[in-house]
């Protein structure tokens, strides 16, 4: 099988050691036609065990070819990519088909994709367990457990055409953690629902990280979730640009406030994006001086590019 390549264990020094999953350099390409499309042009990611975070970036940024990578239904040109100790870009088929049964879980934005139609609620979750060869009692025990933390235990019995589209999601979010995966990736979850739904359907995926201790990755559109997760990553034209952290500070009056800072990325090579509003500001082209101080390192305009220096050096 699979697992991480040579018997070798990780050395403490490997980029993202310690992390549940870990792209590193990660490139996609297509090709179509005489054309290449490069959705992933050397994406750095790290995710720790037991995350919540959400990804965002525009259309065509990249994110749904990353899900496409995480979750094993797409291989990498290039790079490396690894959950847990899976090798994403080494899997073979039958791995990739025991990875994506067992390893993570999956929630479409089309509430209809997530479940079978002709099957109850608790029918839907049951399923891959049966396909994992979980025996019946603990099918039914474990169907009757997640139905009740996604607050659906009363309407195991209804088929998904009998539930609204946040129902929907919620059993879908049982189904994904019945055999209980290590990573739950959600694509646009509320996406088609409204923001009342949508803020349930963000409880279910919280309950999922929280109480059963699911590692939840979710890209959405939604300011609602991505306001809501300690960690939001950014992507551009296929690479982590920055990355917002929330943590919650408690002032001496014990009250308590999120504290929202953001982040640019820093690749292992060093280079830093700086956004384009602050190149503009500043006119920064080019070429930058930088200064290291003792907390912090200065970037600077280039001032032999300013006219009336560039006049003072110009050869005659
Ligand atoms: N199968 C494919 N064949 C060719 N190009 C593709 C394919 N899938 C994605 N792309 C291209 O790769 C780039 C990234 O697409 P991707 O779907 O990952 O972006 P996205 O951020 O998920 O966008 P959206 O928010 O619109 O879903 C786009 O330029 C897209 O046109």
């Amino acid at each position: 099988m699979t697992l991480q390549t040579d018997a070798k264990p990780r050395s403490a020094s490997e980029f993202g050691a310690d992390a549940l999953i870990v792209c590193d350099n990660v490139v996609r390409i297509y090709q179509v036609e005489q054309i290449e499309v490069q959705a992933l042009q050397g994406l750095d990611l790290l995710v720790d065990r037991g995350e919540m975070i959400a990804i965002v970036g525009a259309s065509g940024s990249g994110k749904s070819t990353l899900l496409n990578v995480l979750s094993g239904l797409d291989v990498p040109t290039a790079g490396r990519a690894r959950v847990g100790d899976w090798d994403l870009l080494r899997m073979s088929a039958a791995d990739r088909l025991a990875y994506r049964r067992s390893v993570v879980g999956f929630i479409w934005q089309q509430t209809s994709r997530n479940l079978l139609p002709y099957l109850s609620a608790a029918e839907n979750v049951a399923l891959p367990m049966s396909f994992a060869g979980v025996r019946s009692r603990a099918r039914t025990r474990r169907t009757a457990e997640l139905l009740d933390a996604m607050g659906m235990g009363a309407k195991a019995a209804r088929r998904p055409g009998e539930l609204s589209g946040g129902e929907q999601q919620r059993v879908a979010i049982a189904v994904s953690l019945a055999n209980r995966p290590q990573v739950l990736f959600a694509d646009e979850p509320t996406g088609e629902l409204d923001t009342a739904t949508g803020a349930d359907v963000f409880a279910a995926l919280r309950t999922a990280n929280e109480s059963f201790g699911t590692t939840v990755v979710i890209v959405t559109h939604d300011a609602d979730v991505s306001g809501q997760v300690q960690r939001t990553v950014a992507i551009r034209d296929g690479r982590t640009s920055s990355e917002v952290v929330r943590r919650t500070e408690i002032d001496m009056w014990g009250d308590s406030a999120v504290i929202a800072e953001e982040y640019a990325m820093l690749d292992r090579a060093g280079r830093l994006q700086l956004p384009a509003e602050y190149r503009a500001a500043l006119g920064l082209r080019s070429r930058v001086r930088l200064d290291l101080e003792s907390d912090h390192v200065g970037v600077w305009p280039d001032r032999a590019r300013e006219p009336h220096r560039a006049r003072e050096v110009e050869p005659k």
